[in-house]
């Protein structure tokens, strides 16, 4: 820390571990932080332990912080999500002056993020809300950040969180998302994309265990392997890591000892409620998230147990190599559903909002920093570069042969699965919408049908224009509706 008295360039309130290290980060970069916590012994211990680290101003309270900033001035908030954040934002408000920029970085949800942008521009405020991924490690060394609001905030704002993000091959993983709450909505997206990535990870993990009946230890080393092809990943890399590791206590592996019961703070469901209200298919990320809701349903697993038995998966070793490579497949494709998904939302979501995204633009800025950085954002880039209207991501060539390449195993996992009895809800929900897309016909027509029967809520027909009824209850004619 420095003693000097000018003022800092930019403020961090909220030093838990992301905010700490964000303010780290900026720090390491040249730039003199002002720094504030709620509660200041984590302000304090910030100074004592990384004060060398660069040019810190702590602030005791949020009325200190702005005095110390220069103008415009420009406040990340760390906090938590929703009331809490409201409260900073309460506390911040009367004492800044317009012009000054109040950038949201946690993980707020994306309406709430518009709200408080349209309040604040009324008192003559930027509100950025900004959307940070890559956890505390990220946060430190270089995370994705993907911040809305105005054009006119990001002019002022871009140039220091691009040099705080992550780079690869020399181009920042920061971009001005769009508007508003624009930002926050895309790092909801790469978060349900996160839990349908970890979900299909995690059902590959169990089917090498149970069926190809591999010790932890083995499968890390599948991961590994995969880690250096088409699968390139930051969370097939910690896949790796976390089955290769050993309880020190009992010797045994980790994954082992971890109770099976998935945790989730909320932005994957948020994913799928808004993908409803959307009206669109995003059944990997609901998958996932439902598959953390039934881990947890401990009360009716037991009860499920004990009345059906466990399913007796007879492991055999002897089709372990087939079933890693097709395992491999399968996992590659169904990633692509679950992207070709995360994508499909963000692209109605900007339609109905206004925001414009750039989809292109959203890969490059989840290449490095966030937890679903991986190889193949590179092509999920090139395929919007060509085409930025793309119907699905599935049918650009690249992913097209990729898909096409990997059906056949794709199949034989989810029936081997099946068979066995071993849940594979996203390998299953994949599959299917895939299947889906490209069927000639569904069986929505009878859906309608039924529908029309029972409510008379009316059908399109296939080989004419018009709404229409059929008298179910009286002649069954046919009328026009
Ligand atoms: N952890 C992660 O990997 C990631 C987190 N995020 C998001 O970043 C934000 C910060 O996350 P994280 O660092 O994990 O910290 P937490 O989400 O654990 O939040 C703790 C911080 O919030 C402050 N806080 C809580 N309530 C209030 C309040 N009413 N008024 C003022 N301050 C309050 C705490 O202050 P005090 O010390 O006084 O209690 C502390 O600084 C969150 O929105 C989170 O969702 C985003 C990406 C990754
Ligand atoms: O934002 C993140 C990374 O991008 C967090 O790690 C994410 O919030 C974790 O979510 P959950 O606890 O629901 O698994």
């Amino acid at each position: 820390m420095t003693t000097s008295e000018a003022p800092a360039r930019i403020a961090v309130t909220g030093l838990a571990v992301m905010g700490s290290n964000l303010a780290r980060n900026l720090a390491r970069h040249g730039y003199r932080v002002a720094v504030h916590n709620r509660s200041s012994a984590r302000t304090k211990a910030l100074i004592e332990e990384h004060g060398h680290e660069g040019d810190f101003v702590p602030a005791e309270t949020l009325e200190e912080l702005v005095a110390s900033l220069q103008t415009p001035r420009q406040i990340i908030i760390m906090v938590k999500a929703g009331a809490p954040t409201d409260a900073v934002i309460d506390e911040l408000v009367p004492l800044l002056e317009p012009g000054d920029m109040v950038i949201d970085g946690g993980n707020a949800h994306y309406a709430d993020t518009r709200r408080r942008e349209a309040a604040l521009r009324e008192a003559g405020l930027h509100f950025v809300g900004a959307g940070i991924s890559g956890g505390e490690e990220g946060a430190l060394n270089g995370p994705s950040i993907m911040p809305g609001g105005s054009k006119e905030s990001y002019q002022h704002l871009g140039p220091v969180l691009e040099s705080i993000a992550a780079q690869v091959d020399g181009v920042p993983c920061c971009v001005h998302v769009g508007p508003d709450g624009a930002g926050h909505f895309v790092k909801m997206v790469h978060n349900g994309i996160e839990y349908a990535d970890m979900q299909l990870i995690a059902e590959a993990y169990d089917l090498l265990n149970r069926v190809g009946g591999m010790t932890p230890t083995q499968i890390a080393e599948v991961f590994r392997g995969w880690n250096s092809g088409d699968l390139e990943s930051y969370l097939v890399e910690i896949t790796a890591e976390v089955l290769g590791h050993f309880d020190p206590e009992t010797g045994v592996p980790l994954v082992d000892v971890i109770a099976d019961e998935a945790e989730q703070k909320g932005t994957g469901r948020w994913t799928v409620q808004e993908a409803l209200e959307l009206g669109v298919p995003v059944t990997g990320i609901a998958e996932a998230v439902f598959a953390r809701s039934l881990s947890g349903r401990v009360e009716q697993r037991k009860a499920a147990r004990e009345a059906f038995g466990s399913p007796e998966v007879l492991a055999s070793e002897r089709i372990a190599d087939q079933l890693v490579e097709d395992v491999r497949q399968a996992l590659y494709a169904s990633k692509v559903v679950a992207y070709a998904q995360g994508f499909d939302q963000m692209r109605a979501a900007s339609a109905e909002y206004g925001w414009d995204l750039d989809l292109g633009a959203m890969a490059t800025i989840w290449r490095g920093g966030c937890i679903i950085r991986a190889r193949f954002l590179d092509r999920i880039r090139e395929a919007y570069d060509k085409d930025p209207n793309l119907a699905s991501l599935l049918v650009d060539e690249y992913f097209r042969d990729a898909v096409r390449d990997a059906e056949a195993a794709w199949r034989r996992v989810v029936v081997g699965a099946v068979e066995a009895g071993v849940p594979v809800p996203g390998f299953v929900s994949a599959l299917a919408y895939y299947d889906a897309l490209r069927s000639e016909r569904l069986p929505a027509s009878l859906v309608q049908g039924l529908r029309d029967f029972f409510g008379a809520h009316t059908y399109r027909r296939t080989d004419r224009e018009g709404s229409f009824h059929t008298l179910w209850s009286g002649d069954r004619s046919q009328v026009d509706a």
